[in-house]
Parts: structure tokens; sequence; C-alpha cells
């Protein structure tokens, strides 16, 4: 039999490099960046700057808060589908998520901290606090290198006041014997763009557009980073979002969490310098949150490509 080798996602190491931009490992990694984004819509990075004790004081957070009562859980709202508390959902009944919106900012992190732990939790709002705006840096490091690979510097400047961020943290429980191991079913986000973290448990997979299924590891200073459906439709279809779903292995729970960016308040226009012969404009412009509130329609859940569907040409 010959050998079958398994395909592996893209590794872009941001440790070893100088991370001036216009530097020439910035421009170095640029081109790896949108190669990987190109050809599967996301890749792994490498990044340092969460510390293994943030790291560590991540993720205990995130036991703590998945410790609490449901019925505290359930007062995490929000006005966007999916952004404030999900659990107990019967197609995905491993699966709890919370998400922080605004995390990155100090009022955002408050109002949630303050619903949950009324007589307040200091190491929880800091350690949110700090995780979410280092990793927020690496998301506009990826942001800026895509923007300057297209030459669309200006675009990217005009949308950067506008993104907000969610960290979600997500506890998924150890499937039951006989019961299902989907943690959660495979799909696109619907962010701008997302940056995952897995804690000690794998399960994460992502299909790449062959159509199999990689698995990815979980190491404390790797991170994925992926497209969202927004950032499909602002590259003109350049760079696709990846499919990915959780598959829960063994019995162990698992920890992850995800930072995804939205763009709010503020109409996603193709750039010009996008469209030309060879690349016909693929999306009118749309606002973002009212592109989520389609998804959770009907028709969005229904369709092929939701993003195409809401604002394609
Ligand atoms: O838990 C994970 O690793 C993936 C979570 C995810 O895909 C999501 O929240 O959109
Ligand atoms: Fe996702």
């Amino acid at each position: 039999m010959g050998s079958v080798t398994q395909p592996t996602l893209p590794i872009i190491d941001f440790t070893k490099n100088d991370l001036q931009p216009g530097s020439r490992s910035w421009l170095s990694l640029s081109k790896d960046v949108v190669r990987a984004l190109e050809d599967y819509g996301c890749f792994i990075v490498i990044f340092s700057e969460v510390s293994s004790e943030l790291h560590q004081a991540i993720f205990r957070a995130a036991e703590e808060l998945f410790d609490l009562p449901t019925e505290i859980k359930v007062l995490n709202t929000s006005d966007t589908p999916s952004h404030g508390y999900v659990g107990q959902e019967p197609v995905i009944p491993l699966y709890e998520g919370l998400g922080i919106e605004n995390a990155t900012t100090s009022e955002g992190v408050q109002r949630f901290t303050n619903l949950l732990w009324p007589s307040g939790n200091e190491r929880f709002r800091e350690t949110v606090l700090a995780y979410s705006k280092i990793v927020a840096g690496l998301d506009q490091v990826v942001m800026r290198m895509v923007a300057e690979s297209y030459g669309i510097e200006k675009e990217h400047e005009s949308l950067l006041g506008s993104i907000s961020y969610l960290l979600r943290l997500i506890k998924y429980r150890g499937p039951e014997i006989n019961g299902t191991n989907l943690g959660i079913v495979p799909h696109t986000d619907k962010s701008f763009m997302s940056i995952l973290h897995q804690h000690q448990v794998k399960g994460l997979e992502i299909k790449t557009k062959d159509d199999e299924w990689m698995a990815i590891d979980p190491y404390p200073s790797s991170f994925v980073v992926m497209a969202g459906d927004a950032f499909m439709a602002w590259t003109n279809g350049r760079i696709e979002p990846a499919y990915h779903r959780v598959i829960m292995n063994g019995n162990e729970e698992r920890y992850s969490l995800g930072l995804f960016s939205f763009i709010r308040d503020f109409t996603i226009q193709v750039a010009d310098e996008l469209v030309d012969d060879e690349h016909p404009l693929q999306f009118k412009p749309f606002d973002h949150y009212k592109y989520i509130h389609f998804y959770y329609t009907e028709e969005g859940k229904r369709s092929k490509c939701p993003i195409k569907a809401y604002c394609g040409v």
C-alpha cells in the first residue's frame, strides 16, 4: 500500500519574526498569511504574546464561569443571535457557550462580570480583558497584512474604528455512552475573522477544499486564525471561510475560546481595487449585524452559502 499523507494546515510562526509593518519579515509573513487564507480559509499561528500564565488563567476563568448555576449563566442575553448564552440545544447537547460582547473594552467585560458575579470578580475581569486585547492585536495584524497585500489599506483604515470583538468561552461535556460525539455541527463563522484557541483536549476539525477533515492539535501557543463569512464578502470572494466542527473523542470535557471580530454600524463594501474583468463584483454592500440576523432566519439556515444568499450579486 502506498503511503497516505494526512492533510495539514499551514503553520505560520509569528514568534521568531520582527512584526514591524513594512519590514522584510512582515512582508514575507504577509505572503504566507494571504496564501494560507486563500488556500484554506484559515491557518495555525504560533504566537507567544499570550503567556503561559495567562493561558492557564483564562482557562481557569472559563471553568469558574461554567461552574456557575445555569440560571445565572442564562442571564447573559444579547440582541444578536448566539452572542449570549447557548446551551442545552438538542442538536448539540454537549455544547455550552457564553459570549462576552465588547470583550476588548473594560466596559464590556465589566458589564458581563457584574451580571454573573454581582459582588464582583476582579480576577475574571482582568484575565478576560488581558486575553481579549492581546488576541485582538493578533487579529488586527492579520487583517492589516491582508489589506496591504490586496492594496486596500484605505478601505481597511475606514473600517478599523467599527470593529467590535466577541469573546466566546466554550465548554463541551464528554460524550455519553451511545450518545452523540458531535460537539458542534460543521459550519463557517458569521464573523469577519475568528481566532480559536483550544486547551489540552483536542476536538476541532477543519475541512480542506478537497473535503477532508483535519484534526487540529491543541498547544498553549497555537491559535487558529479563520476568515468568517463577512471576510469573504469584503475580499470579493478571494478568501473563503473554512468549514469546521468539533468532534469529542475521549470522555474528557473540553474547553475552548473564540475571539470573533464583527463590524458594527458600518456598511461593508467591496473595494474597487478588488473588482476587475477577472474578478467581477460578487457582493453588494451590507450590514454585518443584519447579516447575522438573516442567518438565523429559516431562509438563512437553509441556504448553502448564506452570505451569498444575503448580499451576493
Ligand atoms: O470549540 C472550538 O474549537 C470551535 C468553536 C467554534 O467553531 C465556534 O464557536 O464558532
Ligand atoms: Fe466556528
